[in-house]
């Protein structure tokens, strides 16, 4: 075969854990990449025995077992972009942030998993400092959800003058590019509402507020997109404004599958052809 004619597809990777329902973790990332046409790559970083109803086991992955993933994938094959999710351990944080520094990986999005949609802990609670010092200041851009945002920041979080707050606290306290505070444990229609600061301007990214119960994944999948996005050209706030449109479709098009909190979806492309 005339490899010439191969077209030309970015690669992004994940570095994130894996879940047995399929709906978040490393299987959302895999799946968003595919639907945005890139080529997805993955480092894992532990394993959930979980479904819609909760998490009823979670391994870890040896730290230096991440990390040979990581160098495995950037060493021959490169990447344009990344996305870190579920990093579980403070021995994984440290890790990983070594990597992206030595190996200088561009555009990377931290995604600082702590609880599972079902209320699971994905995260130990000595890891948060390796987080918040470690690893997201190397981010391009860090995606708190209301809970995250409040342990990052330390402030309640009720109203989006408080997403706004806390974005600016992030924000000086680990010197990230940008800080994206995502609205979907919020009240009502808050739940489509996300607040970008990127040090000097705040804008407030809205999209329509779905009426679903199947919102698992919805996290994984946002910083997914924008990873993809990014890997494509889009510039940040571009990356994230598309992002934020994929998933309000694939929230359109969640699944009804499983006895609880199903995942959103992703075929919507392919439905109605
Ligand atoms: N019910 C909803 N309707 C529309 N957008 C939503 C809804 N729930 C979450 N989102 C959006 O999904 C993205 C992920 O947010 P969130 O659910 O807060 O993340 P996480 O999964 O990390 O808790 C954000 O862009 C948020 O605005
Ligand atoms: C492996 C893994 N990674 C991330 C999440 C968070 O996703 P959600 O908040 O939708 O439960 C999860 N439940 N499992």
């Amino acid at each position: 075969m005339n490899t010439d004619t191969s077209p030309k597809i970015p690669v992004v990777l994940t570095i994130a854990g894996s879940d047995s329902g399929g709906g978040a973790g490393i299987q959302a990332d895999l799946r968003t990449f595919a639907f945005h046409c890139v080529h997805g790559t993955s480092a894992i970083t532990c394993v959930t025995a979980q479904n819609t109803l909760g998490v009823v086991g979670v391994e870890a992955i040896p730290p230096e077992v991440v990390v040979a993933q990581i160098n495995a994938v950037c060493d021959d094959i490169g990447v344009q972009s990344a996305k870190t999710g579920m990093l579980l351990n403070k021995e994984i944080i440290a890790a990983v942030a070594e990597q992206v520094e030595a190996l200088q990986i561009p555009n990377l999005v931290v995604d600082p998993v702590m609880v599972s949609r079902t209320g699971f802990q994905l995260l130990d609670d000595d890891a948060v400092k390796n987080l918040r010092n470690l690893l997201i200041p190397k981010a391009a851009l860090v995606t708190p959800n209301r809970y995250e945002a409040q342990i990052l920041s330390g402030l309640p979080i009720n109203s989006l003058d408080d997403m706004r707050a806390a974005s600016q606290i992030i924000h000086r306290n680990t010197g990230v590019k940008v800080v994206l505070v995502k609205g979907g444990g919020m009240q009502g229609s808050l739940r489509g509402v996300d607040i970008w600061f990127d040090g000097h301007h705040t804008e407030t990214l809205t999209t329509k507020h779905v009426d679903t119960k199947n919102t698992h994944g919805t996290g994984c999948t946002l910083s997914a997109a924008i990873a993809a996005n990014l890997a494509r050209g889009s510039d940040l706030i571009t990356a994230v404004k598309q992002a934020k449109e994929y998933v309000t479709n694939a929230l359109s098009y969640s699944l009804a599958i499983g006895k609880g909190q199903g995942p959103v979806g992703h075929f919507f492309p392919l439905l109605n052809k």
